[in-house]
């Protein structure tokens, strides 16, 4: 049967198969063979169908429409694929006055998904679009915010704000214009990558933040004034070391030399000792009268130069030598001036520094009945990671250190040393040297290893006659890592063969290692400190700024100078930031308050401060921005009628 050869659906089949159905109700359907073959040929034998094909009123659209299914059905078209419906995700104009969506309740209302799309799409929402913004060009790094939605992590975007800090040079917090920050370029964001001209807004400068890392968590009513700055242990250390480097001895009967002066005696004792160079060498702190900085000054007491090569050449290859574990040596020349002829060398000068002899070698305060103190493994392993640095950098330059004694090598901090009396066996014994660079460098192994050692059992070199039985004694006390690398250094080569300080360092890698840890760990607080000290930079500069202004009294033609015009709003923020009282009148001496409003002028901040004067009857209310004007203004006319200019102009 044809009908039920094609037909799709069981309905159809069930209303060809039933031509004689009684149902009189159907008149009004029309009946699908007419639909489908254009005619019935059950139309006569009883179909209760409609068979009427002339159109009704109403459209046949609607018609179809209201049938539960026929061939004119819209497509099923699932409801995700939003390019199905493009004309929904435009409202139509009436939704602009049509009432605001009031959600009744969580859950009460669930539209479809293809209607929701077209009301909330933040991806098809795009109305600020910034100028010159690049969609194409948004990397994932500086719009992930956009691709992620709207919760995204905002730590993940701080890297790409982070490019955002302007460069140095682009924006300086001094100059009292942050116009500049926000668009260094004329533009909002640049056409190659996303955030990369400036932040969205001026950092706080005028807050104080020191950062990390933080080795002391200490709880806010624990903090003192001094845990906002430099730590106490430090701070007397650099203060002893600065006022040891001023320190002066007027009458010390030592004299002035050609372009030194000052000298100032460093050695502990005045007993003659020649062991070192075969002359006896004395030690002065001297300022140079061209530099005025300050040097130490060694010198060889009797020694008669013959051959003036011996200077200019050994001079010229130890001075190229830059070394952390070696003390800088800067020139050399002979004087009469001591009454004999003497030979000089001039040093960096190490504030406060000792000797490794004096520090473990010689009794505790001149005791000679208490023994010193044993050297613990981790301070030795740390000398023989410095002295090795040492070596491998005068070895490579083709050099030796020839003077590897307890007494020539310096302690200059916790743990620190330095070779500080390099180059100068080399002029001395310019002309009488027999022995090889290769020669002078095994001995330099063998010093070094002798150095160690008599640390190690705390013996001088000079004593150190049985070197396997301190050897031995030192495996007592300390790892057999340590003894082993001593006896490396002191062991001869074997014949034919040469040890070198490369050799030494691969075998020492891990405490290498360890020792660059430490020493980066160092360095990190160091740096701590320093980012606490920056903010007393800013307290002095700001603060001496407002001290040349205060209280002038007549300038120029101008009487009372300080006192008229907006300068007058200075001396109140003086009274307001350093004369505060409490309600009782008592001075109120808020260190917090003080450093704040510094802070503040020196960033002019745009926050506005309310200025009383004394009497009551003035009242100013000012941003710090356009006191800082002021103040500069203030400045820079004083800076006009001076004669040197800005405050460390000349310096
Ligand atoms: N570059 C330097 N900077 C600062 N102080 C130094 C420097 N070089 C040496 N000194 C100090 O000078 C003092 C004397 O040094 P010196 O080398 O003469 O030691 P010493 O024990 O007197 O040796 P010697 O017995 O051979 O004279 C020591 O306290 C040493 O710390």
């Amino acid at each position: 049967m044809a009908a039920t050869r094609y037909s799709t659906s069981n309905e159809i089949r069930r209303q060809v198969a039933s031509p004689r159905a009684k149902n009189r109700e159907n008149k009004d359907t029309l009946c699908r063979n007419v639909l489908i073959y254009g005619h019935c040929r059950y139309e006569d034998q009883g179909c209760t169908f409609n068979h009427d094909q002339t159109p009704k009123t109403s459209s046949p659209q609607a018609d179809h429409a209201k049938k539960p299914f026929n061939v004119e059905s819209p497509a099923f078209t699932p409801s995700g694929q939003l390019s199905a419906v493009p004309k929904k995700t435009t409202l139509p104009s009436q939704a602009a006055s049509a009432a605001p969506f009031t959600p009744r309740g969580v859950g009460t209302t669930t539209l479809p998904q293809a209607a929701e799309a077209s009301v909330f799409n933040p991806a098809a929402i795009r109305e600020f679009t910034p100028q010159n913004y690049d969609i194409n060009n948004a990397s994932a790094k500086g719009v992930a915010h956009d691709a992620a939605g709207l919760y995204a992590d905002p730590f993940t975007t701080m890297n790409s704000l982070g490019t955002a800090l302007p460069a140095a040079g682009q924006y300086n917090m001094y100059a009292g214009d942050h116009t500049g920050l926000a668009a260094p370029t004329g533009q909002y964001y640049p056409q190659h990558g996303a955030f990369a001209p400036g932040p969205l807004q001026p950092a706080a400068y005028h807050l104080y933040q020191p950062f990390g890392p933080y080795r002391q968590d200490l709880q806010p009513w624990q903090r003192a004034t001094y845990d906002f700055f430099i730590s106490p242990n430090l701070r007397e250390e650099l203060q002893k070391k600065s006022f040891a480097t001023l320190q002066v001895m007027p009458n010390s009967g030592l004299p002035q030399l050609e372009r030194w002066h000052s000298l100032f005696p460093l050695d502990t004792h005045n007993r003659k000792n020649a062991s070192a160079f075969g002359y006896p060498s004395w030690v002065y702190k001297a300022q140079n009268s061209r530099t005025g900085r300050h040097y130490a000054l060694r010198r060889l007491e009797g020694y008669r130069l013959t051959n003036e090569k011996a200077i200019l050449s050994v001079m010229k290859e130890w001075k190229k030598i830059k070394n952390a574990s070696i003390v800088t040596v800067h020139e050399a020349f002979t004087t009469r001036e001591f009454g004999d002829s003497s030979l000089i060398f001039a040093f960096d000068y190490h504030p406060l520094s000792k000797t490794l002899q004096e520090h473990h070698l010689q009794p505790p305060h001149g005791n000679r009945y208490r023994a010193p103190a044993p050297v613990p493994e981790n301070v030795l392993w740390g000398y023989v990671c410095q002295l090795a640095n040492a070596l491998k950098t005068i070895h490579a330059n083709k050099l030796a250190a020839r003077c590897l004694e307890p007494s020539k090598i310096i302690l200059t901090e916790t743990n620190r040393i330095r070779l500080s009396a390099c180059s100068i066996l080399d002029v001395v014994q310019f002309e009488s040297n027999t022995k090889s660079l290769q020669e002078l460098q095994q001995e330099d192994l063998v010093k070094f290893g002798r150095l160690i050692l008599s640390l190690a059992t705390l013996t001088p070199p000079a004593h150190l006659n049985n070197v396997s039985a301190a050897l031995d004694s030192m495996g007592s006390k300390y790892s057999a890592n340590l003894r082993d690398a001593v006896a490396w250094l002191i062991a001869p080569p074997n014949p034919g063969e040469f040890k070198s300080i490369e050799s030494f360092i691969s075998g020492i890698a891990t405490h290498m290692a360890t020792y660059v840890d430490l020493a980066l760990q160092d360095n990190d607080d160091k740096l701590s400190h320093l980012a606490r000290e920056v903010e007393n930079g800013r307290y002095v500069r700001i603060l001496t700024k407002l001290m040349a202004i205060f209280d002038r009294g007549d300038l120029g033609v101008m009487q009372n100078w300080s006192e008229t015009g907006d300068r007058y709003q200075l001396k109140l923020f003086r009274d307001y930031v350093f004369h505060r009282v409490e309600a009782d009148g008592k001075p109120n001496l808020d260190l917090g308050h003080m450093l704040t409003c510094l802070n503040k002028l020196d960033a002019g901040a745009d926050e506005m401060v309310l200025l009383t004067s004394p009497d009551n009857e003035t009242v100013f209310v000012v941003s710090y921005r356009e006191l800082k004007q002021t103040a500069d203004r203030a400045f820079n006319e004083l800076v006009k009628l001076s004669k040197t200019g800005a405050p460390g102009a000349n310096s």
